[in-house]
């Protein structure tokens, strides 16, 4: 059974990646320019959450909003491959997301937590599993600030969680690539570097 649903896996398009890090080191940023420079080849994983929409996000784009308990009615179906709650919110991926983007022959780009990157793991999806990290935690604090989307409350709690997200990011085979966001175009150079063999069979099989 485990070699049929791998295979389905396979033929179900070229292999996800998982981008994941802590809040506010940039996982959004580097994600919307590769989706930019490579309209085509890549489709976001739009989640599902519980928490508000902020300035400029749009429901059905950057995520799908929803209470929780339309969320744990979904969960409680079986409708997600994985769910987490961070920062006392519901974050989860569902099937229909990754089908979504799967069904395009795209690359499926998938920005989970911690959690989601434990439970994918336990799942077919074999994806690539890329880190981001921040330079420091001065500067991860800086940016959040800077990006001025979170309370004082919910800026100290997400900072909490990097700290310990940081510290999963070093345990051996956590991560297939490791990439450190000093600089912008750097880490966005690095990242399609690790992605570029994929990238390259997806513009193949389309052109
Ligand atoms: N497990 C899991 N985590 C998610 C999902 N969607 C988003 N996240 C993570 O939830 C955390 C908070 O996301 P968000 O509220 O958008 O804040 P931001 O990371 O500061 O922009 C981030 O670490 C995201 O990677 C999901 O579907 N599953
Ligand atoms: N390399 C960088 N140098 C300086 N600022 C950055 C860099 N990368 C991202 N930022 C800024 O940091 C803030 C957090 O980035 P964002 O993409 O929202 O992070 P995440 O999605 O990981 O929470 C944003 O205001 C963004 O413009």
């Amino acid at each position: 059974m485990r070699h049929f649903s791998r295979l389905f896996s396979v033929m179900a398009g070229p292999r996800p990646v998982v981008c994941s890090g802590p809040s506010g080191v940039g996982k959004s940023t580097l994600l919307k320019k590769l989706m930019k420079e490579y309209e085509g080849v890549f489709g976001f994983s739009i989640s599902h959450t519980t928490r508000k929409p902020r300035p400029g996000e749009q429901n059905g784009i950057d995520y799908h909003y929803v209470t929780r308990d339309v969320m744990q009615a979904g969960i409680d179906n079986g409708d997600f491959i994985e769910s987490a709650e961070f920062s006392g919110n519901l974050y989860g991926t569902s099937k229909a997301a990754v089908q979504e983007v799967q069904s395009k022959n795209l690359i499926c780009l998938l920005d989970i937590d911690m959690q989601g990157v434990k439970n994918i793991k336990k799942t077919d999806l074999n994806p690539m599993f890329i880190s981001i990290q921040p330079p420091s935690m001065e500067i991860l604090e800086k940016r959040l600030r800077g990006r001025k989307t979170e309370s004082e409350e919910s800026l100290q709690k997400r900072l909490q969680t990097a700290k310990i997200e940081m510290e999963f990011s070093k345990e051996p085979g956590a991560f297939d690539v490791i990439i450190i966001n000093d600089n912008l175009d750097d880490a966005y150079a690095k990242l399609k570097d690790a992605l570029k063999e994929e990238i390259h069979k997806v513009k193949k099989v389309s052109s």
